[in-house]
């Protein structure tokens, strides 16, 4: 493994949101296409909010091997899987109930255990652990890729400005029961894991990004969890937003190619 610090952004910017969906779509493919020539799966941790909709270019695309597909929640907010504020649920909405993800790799939270969020923080941590079983070798999942969302505050997963899980650094899964933004109670990757990744993707778009992406790429300093995101070498971290979203960000761009 090199050392060194961490490779910067690459950041994508497209003027509308069908050219960020379709470039989405082949990098998510490239990243798949690697990960099953070396590993023969494809192991991706997805966030909610606005991402889900962002993947569409994926749906009915013959390029997508969904068998190959492992997937985990970047974080989960704690509530029955069919409720509206359910990561999975919008996940399963808008992509899962229109692909061929065997059930058994789509790794949703345990909601027998909802009253106790330490139990199913560590269940959830044991999913990874049955998954990747590299506990005892290596210290930290190694995910093909994790595709992550901003919030206008920089939150990304369920780590938040100025919370105590920002410093985390042991644990894979975390939970928190004050989460500013609805509902509170929540479990999450933490930055040991995301910063592990071999690729990590934030996706942003619209104008109700654009200060705090300027902040987040430009002053990097200011610590916001966004701006935490910094993986460790060899992984690679990318930025596809909108021309909106970048509108005050003087972050320099990037060509997009495959
Ligand atoms: O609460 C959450 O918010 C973030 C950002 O959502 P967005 O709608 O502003 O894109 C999301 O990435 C995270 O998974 C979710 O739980």
């Amino acid at each position: 493994m090199p050392h060194g610090p961490p490779a910067p952004p690459v950041l994508y910017s497209f003027p509308h949101n069908d050219g960020l969906v379709t470039a989405l779509a082949a990098f998510i493919i490239k990243a798949q296409n690697e990960a099953i020539h070396k590993r023969d799966r494809f192991t991706l941790a997805i966030s909610g909010g606005s991402l889900a909709k962002n993947l569409s270019g994926l749906i009915g695309n013959p390029h997508v091997k969904w068998d190959k597909w492992h997937i985990f929640f970047a974080d989960e907010r704690c509530v029955p899987l069919d409720d509206p504020d359910s990561n999975y649920h919008l996940i399963e909405t808008e992509l899962l109930t229109k692909v061929d993800v065997p059930q058994q790799h789509v790794h949703a939270i345990d909601v027998s255990l909802l009253d106790d969020l330490d139990e199913l923080s560590d269940a959830y941590e044991k999913e990874l652990i049955r998954e990747f079983a590299n506990r005892e070798t290596a210290r930290f999942p190694v995910f093909d890729l994790i595709l992550l969302g901003m919030g206008p505050d920089g939150h990304t997963a369920s780590l938040f400005p100025g919370h105590e899980l920002l410093t985390e650094e042991d644990r894979w899964v975390a939970w928190i029961d004050d989460s500013p933004k609805p509902p509170p109670r929540r479990i999450t990757l933490t930055y040991p894991v995301i910063n592990h990744a071999h690729r990590c993707a934030f996706v942003a778009a619209g104008s109700g990004k654009e200060d705090i992406l300027h902040i987040v790429l430009d002053k990097p300093e200011e610590g916001l969890p966004s701006s935490r995101v910094r993986l460790a070498q060899p992984g690679l971290l990318y930025w596809f937003v909108d021309d909106a979203a970048a509108a005050k960000t003087e972050y320099p761009r990037t060509p997009f190619k495959v």
